[in-house]
């Protein structure tokens, strides 16, 4: 078979993603989302699936890239970015996840007063990347050991953006690491800064806005700024796969 240089899983593991994703109650996290920028989805891979996926990152044959964090004053630890072909199951995650957000995007976008639809299909999404010369696959898996901590940042790789992503927690609190909490910053205009610890357990997903949100008040919607890290891991060690529905420049 040659290599699917779109980014697309294939079509069995899309299928059991695709049922998978649907069974959540997106109603509910569409309503998270929108009200707290984050919403968890509880126990999207088994334990099993979260050791295999964290099993691949000592095998550089699955990536195009290796990050230090304090090289680049990211932080400290390491991910890797993969390559085309993604993983099965993480393709047919980011393929399966896509239409749910892209609702969400979209009603954002119209609140927030941005041009621009995001069509239903990742597919096209994708094709809309490669046109505009973001080709360049985004998923990653991180690895955090005692002392590793993740910079507050936005994970936005040239002019197209897709404003939602998920995290995916590998490993197990309290038995493969201690600290290590995911957060959230919310950057309101002329007030302080809202913060949102995101509690995760094994296999948990946290879908959450890459850079801007809506937000609602008295006078209508307004813009907030956002930012998502990573608090110092006291033991242990912590993997998470990162799903970013972009291509990269
Ligand atoms: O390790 C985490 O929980 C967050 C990783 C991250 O920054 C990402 O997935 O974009
Ligand atoms: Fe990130």
């Amino acid at each position: 078979m040659p290599p699917r240089s779109s980014g697309l899983a294939s079509p069995v593991a899309d299928s059991s993603a695709a049922a998978r994703v649907a069974a959540y109650d997106w109603p509910a996290l569409a309503g998270e989302l929108d009200g707290y920028g984050c919403a968890v989805l509880p126990k999207l891979l088994s334990p099993e699936e979260c050791r295999a996926i964290a099993a691949l990152y000592p095998d550089e044959s699955h990536f195009r890239s290796h990050i230090h964090m304090a090289r680049h004053g990211f932080g400290r630890g390491e991910y890797r970015y993969f390559k085309y072909p993604l993983p099965d199951l993480l393709g047919g995650l980011r393929t399966a996840l896509y239409p749910h957000l892209a609702r969400v995007a979209n009603a954002w976008n119209e609140r927030m007063g941005i041009d621009g639809h995001f069509p239903g299909d990742h597919a096209s999404f994708l094709a809309r990347c490669h046109d505009a010369g973001q080709t360049r696959p985004t998923p990653l898996l991180l690895q955090y050991e005692p002392g590793d901590f993740n910079c507050l940042h936005q994970d936005l790789y040239g002019d197209l953006a897709f404003p939602i992503q998920a995290a995916i927690l590998l490993s197990q609190p309290g038995a493969d690491f201690t600290g290590g909490e995911f957060v959230l910053t919310e950057q309101r205009p002329r007030m302080q800064s809202r913060v949102e610890v995101v509690p995760l357990r094994q296999g948990d997903a946290v879908a959450f806005a890459v850079h801007n949100r809506p937000v609602q008040g008295s006078k209508g919607s307004y813009r907030v700024n956002l930012r998502h890290g990573v608090s110092r891991v006291r033991s242990g060690r912590r993997h998470t796969a990162g799903i970013i529905f972009h291509d990269a420049k």
